[in-house]
This record gives structure tokens, sequence and C-alpha cells, in this order.
């Protein structure tokens, strides 16, 4: 398989280190952003000829005519993908300018190169099966499995309308937050505006023109925005209103989902071990990726593996990091040692 890429930007980049690390080739093409020179292409041609799988990663109000310019290169055995964050403008240029000429399908991977660089998983995408070509579905789900990915199924529309729930509220909100100037140098922060402050983060490594995207592109955003201001004056409207005194949590309006669970305290105490022991696995499970990504820049830059000096100098930080917090050096060097011999086992395994 060769896969051709057009828009070597932040996503593009990303998908090519994903298309490497699974061993697949690929080139890639892009008026602007550079392209490593083994990878890059001179021209739509030459991207285009000898490539079964060809992504359009380019921002969703370009790929119209995108599509327009690689239709004269195009063959019927090929399969274009797009991976644009919205789903119903895509699909309808897709159809439009590909129609019944070249196999096409959306998809939109729910992931970016913040996220990988993370090690985040799973790595999950939305493709849109379309009745022209009901086989393109299947092999879109193939290429993405090669890749590692797990696939949601949807319609344009369906995906649309949450990703105007979800995504464009959330960016909605974080820009809100930023532009208000809230979390700028702040001496301390709550818990609860922590996870919030990871979000506007996200949002701010995120390219410029992926925030107007996913709110102009979406044809639900607007009313989704429209929604939550709505939700806020009206919220913002009874705390002005209702007198101090009255405002308990059993304020009707004012209610908020109940947090006592009304368990018995083992029981909820064990519950909230549970939760936490998951997202302890999923942390591992996160560092053992990365530990396979540091062989693969050792085996090109020649550093020893296993590195007992590196082990060291972990385990240093973390007592360090232990006492800081009040609890026993002993048992977290005991925990980091097992935690590095997983990871030298993880080294050792493929996936
Ligand atoms: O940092 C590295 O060189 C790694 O390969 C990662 C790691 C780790 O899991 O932290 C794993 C094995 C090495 O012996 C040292 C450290």
């Amino acid at each position: 398989m060769t896969v051709a890429i057009i828009g070597y930007g932040r996503f593009g980049r990303a998908l090519g280190s994903l298309l490497e690390e699974a061993g697949i080739d690929y080139r890639a093409l892009d008026p602007v952003a550079d392209v490593p020179a083994s990878r890059r292409a001179g021209s739509m041609r030459e991207l285009l000829t000898g490539a079964t799988r060809v992504v359009v990663a380019v921002p969703v109000p370009r790929m119209r005519e995108v599509l327009e310019a690689m239709l004269p290169h195009l063959r019927p055995e090929q399969l274009v993908l797009d991976v644009g964050s919205v789903k119903v403008k895509p699909v309808q240029a897709m159809n439009e300018v590909l129609g019944t000429r070249v196999p096409w399908v959306g998809t939109h991977p729910l992931f970016g190169p913040l996220s990988l660089a993370m090690a985040e998983r799973p790595l999950r995408v939305v493709v849109c099966p379309n009745p022209l070509y009901p086989e393109a579905a299947r092999e879109a789900r193939a290429f993405y499995e090669r890749l590692g990915c797990e696939i949601i199924e949807q319609t344009p529309e369906g995906h649309d309308r949450v990703m105007a729930h979800t995504h464009a509220l959330t960016f909605f909100v974080a820009k809100g937050m930023v532009d208000a100037g809230s979390g700028v140098d702040v001496p301390f922060a709550p818990a609860s505006f922590k996870a919030l402050s990871r979000t506007i983060e996200t949002v701010r490594s995120d390219a410029g023109h992926l925030f107007t995207a996913i709110q102009h592109e979406n044809p639900f955003a607007r009313e989704a925005r429209g929604h939550l201001l709505h939700a806020l004056e009206a919220i913002h409207h009874e705390l002005e209103t209702i007198p101090p005194e009255a405002a308990t949590p059993d304020t009707p309006s004012m209610e908020l989902p109940a947090l006592e669970t009304g368990l018995p305290e083992l029981k909820e105490t064990r519950e909230l071990i549970d939760q936490l022991d998951h997202d302890l696995v999923e942390l591992l499970a996160r560092r053992a990726e990365l530990a396979r990504r540091a062989l693969r820049a050792k085996a090109q830059a020649g550093t020893p593996v296993p590195d007992p000096a590196r082990e060291e100098a972990v385990i240093a930080t973390r007592r360090a990091w232990a006492t800081e917090l009040g609890v026993d050096p002993e048992g977290m060097e005991a925990i980091f040692r097992a935690i590095l011999r997983f990871s030298r086992r993880a080294q050792q395994t493929k996936e």
C-alpha cells in the first residue's frame, strides 16, 4: 500500500509518523509546509501516481478546490479519504466533485499531534459510510485498523451534531475563557480549573484554522452555541435575582446533579479505588507506548538499550517526588523498579 497525503500541516505530519510506525510507505505534497525530501512529491500528478490511498488533510474550506485539482490525476482503483473535523460539508464536496468517478469516504480521526505525542490510547476514528461506495468504508476501516485505531461508524449529520455539542462547544468555552483573561498567571488553581486548563492548552496548540472550521463549517455548531449562551445567560440572571439566602442547593434551578452516591462508605471508597486504578492502568499503557517510542529513537541514535544510568535517574526523581508529596520513597522506588521491568518487557514486544 502506498499512501498519498495532501496537506502536510499538523495533522498530515502526525499521520505520516503513524504510517511510518506501521511500516507503510507514503508521499506528501504541500504548497508551503516543509515535507522531508525523502517523502516529498513534486506535483499532484507525481503524488497521486501509484498511490492506493489518498488522504486529503487540508483545511475544510479548501477541500473542494483541492479535490478539483486532484480529479484529473485520480483513477477508479484508488480510494480518497478526507480527515476533516466536520463531515457534512466535506462529504458533500466529495460527492459533488468525485461522485461516481473515484471511490471516496469521509473520515474524522479523533486525535491530533498532541494526543499522539502523549501516547494517548485508544486512537479512534469516525468513518461515514456512503451508499455510492459501500466498500470504501470497509477499506477505510482496514486502513485505520492497521494504524492501531478503533472505528466508529456514523452518518455525516450524526457526526456533526455530536461534534457541535462537544468539540465546537469545548473550543468555544475555552476560547471565551482565554479571551476573558481567565487562568493567565494565576498563583494557584483548584482542581476543577486544572482539568479545564488542560483543555485550554489543547485548544491553544491546535492550528488556528481548526477553530474557525469546527464553528463555521459545522451546520449544527451555531445552534449549539446559541443554546449554551442562552443557558449561561439564564444561570447568570438567576444568580443576580435570587437572594443569596434563598439559593440553597435545593433551589430547583440552581440544582447541580447529586454528588452524593448514597453508598456505604467502604463500598463507595472501593469504587473510587477501582476508578483510580483504571486510570493508573491506562497511564501505564501510555507509558509503555512511550517506552516503545524511546526504543525506536534509540535504535536510530545508537543509544544503549536498556540504559541503567537513565533508570537510576528515573528512580531518583520519583523518590524525590514521593518525598515532596509526603509518601514513602522506598515504596515508590519499589513501584518504579517494577514499572521499569514492565517497560523493558513492553519494549521487547511489538504492540
Ligand atoms: O528512556 C529510555 O531510554 C527508555 O527506553 C525508557 C525507559 C523507561 O521506561 O523509563 C525504559 C528502559 C530503559 O532502560 C530506560 C528508561
